[in-house]
């Protein structure tokens, strides 16, 4: 299997430009080194220790939902991001950048960001997916930043992308390793976590409309 077959990001001052090209030709943008290593070893140390503290939960599915905890559907664990390093801080601003380039070319109207830092434990695996249908939890655009420095292709660990809703046939395979960043429409891209024989680190985020109206209060986690 190729490694990250059809990459779309560029480098430097391309890089927002690759991951518009591909969301709008594609619906997904996969960009290699998109965050620079000291920031994503700096990520992944804070993971670690969050998870030493006991800080990570095994993840549940649906949002406001009764939250279930099945894990035939995923098994990993996660714990919300909220700024509270200067790590984070960085990457939040990156993704911010990341917001608004996307609302001027594509007048996504991407509101406010959620995300969470994610472990999958050997064997762990997320079975094919929408982040969103209908609207239902407002997310349009889902983004995952890998954290794994040196990581091997047969340790698996595969993000799995398919074209469209209904589609059978992968459009593509990315693997988790460190700065790669994926970006997604979480309405339209089905997508599965393949397991790995290692721990596999991410931050996943999704970008929000303004679901907020005077009768109905819709913060972020
Ligand atoms: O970690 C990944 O590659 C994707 C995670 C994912 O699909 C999710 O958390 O919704
Ligand atoms: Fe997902």
């Amino acid at each position: 299997m190729q490694d990250n077959v059809d990459s779309l990001g560029g480098v430097g001052g391309d890089r927002l430009d690759g991951l518009i090209d591909g969301l709008v030709q594609h619906g997904y943008a996969i960009s290699p080194g998109y965050f620079p290593l000291s920031l994503v070893r700096a990520l992944r140390e804070e993971a670690q220790h969050r998870d030493r503290q006991g800080e990570f939960q095994l993840a549940g599915i649906g949002r406001r939902q009764v939250h279930q905890k099945d894990t035939r559907v995923r098994s990993d664990r996660t714990c919300w991001l909220r700024g509270e390093t200067l790590a984070q801080c960085q990457l939040l601003e990156g993704l911010e950048s990341l917001r608004v380039a996307v609302n001027r070319s594509l007048f996504m109207g991407l509101f406010e960001l959620e995300s969470h830092f994610a472990i999958y434990g050997p064997g762990d695996y997320y079975q094919r997916h929408l982040d969103a249908f209908n609207g239902n939890n407002g997310r349009l655009l889902s983004v995952v930043l890998y954290l794994n420095e040196g990581w091997q292709s047969q340790w698996g660990g595969r993000l799995r992308l398919w074209p469209e809703p209904d589609a059978q046939g992968v459009a593509s395979e990315v693997e988790p390793r460190a700065g790669t960043l994926v970006a997604f429409l979480s309405e339209k891209i089905p997508h599965e976590v393949l397991a790995a024989t290692r721990e596999r680190y991410s931050i996943a985020g999704w970008f929000r409309c303004n679901n907020t109206t005077a009768d109905w209060l819709d913060p972020p986690r």
